[in-house]
């Protein structure tokens, strides 16, 4: 097995209702998410992509389609943060995303992996498998999350 690592970067605003210090303001982040796949390199002769777990290409557009295109430069708030949601629905045709957890980067990098897990697993047959999200919240801030060990 081996791994392979395609990089994305997104821009998102957020705010941590709760938060004692600056982060309860609105404010936003360039997000960079590190997508880590595990799997063997195909091998099917005259294939596209043979040498290749998955064509970086290919990794860059699912993860488009099941989660960056979403939260691009969107607003990400918290359910439950009522004063927020309804000052976001006064604005038309604003871009908002409602969670279910408070938008910290260790809760929008759990969500990221259990999105990107079921887009990736198996996409290329069996030995295919997402192994890590990294997501950066600032250069100096990020929180992982891993596939649990069989
Ligand atoms: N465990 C977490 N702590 C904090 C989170 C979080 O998601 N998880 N988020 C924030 C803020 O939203 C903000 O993103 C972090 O701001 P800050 O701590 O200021 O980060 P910087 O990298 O800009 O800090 P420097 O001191 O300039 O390195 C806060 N905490
Ligand atoms: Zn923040």
């Amino acid at each position: 097995m081996l791994t392979i690592t395609r990089k994305l970067e997104f821009d998102a605003g957020h705010r941590i209702p709760d938060h004692r210090s600056l982060c309860c303001n609105l404010h936003g982040h360039r997000y960079v998410l590190e997508i880590t796949l595990e799997g063997e390199p195909i091998i099917t002769e005259g294939a596209p992509d043979r040498g290749m777990v998955m064509d970086f290409a290919q990794v860059k557009a699912l993860a488009l389609a099941h989660l960056v295109e979403h939260w691009d430069h969107a607003f990400l708030v918290y359910a439950g943060d009522t004063p927020i949601r309804d000052f976001l629905a006064t604005l038309p045709n604003h871009k908002t995303v409602v969670l279910e957890h408070i938008p910290t980067v260790e809760n929008l990098a759990r969500i990221a992996f259990d999105r990107l897990a079921a887009a990736y697993n198996h996409h290329y047959g069996a030995t295919l498998k997402l192994k890590r999200v990294r997501l950066y919240e600032t250069p100096n801030c990020w929180a992982e999350v891993e596939r649990p060990v069989n």
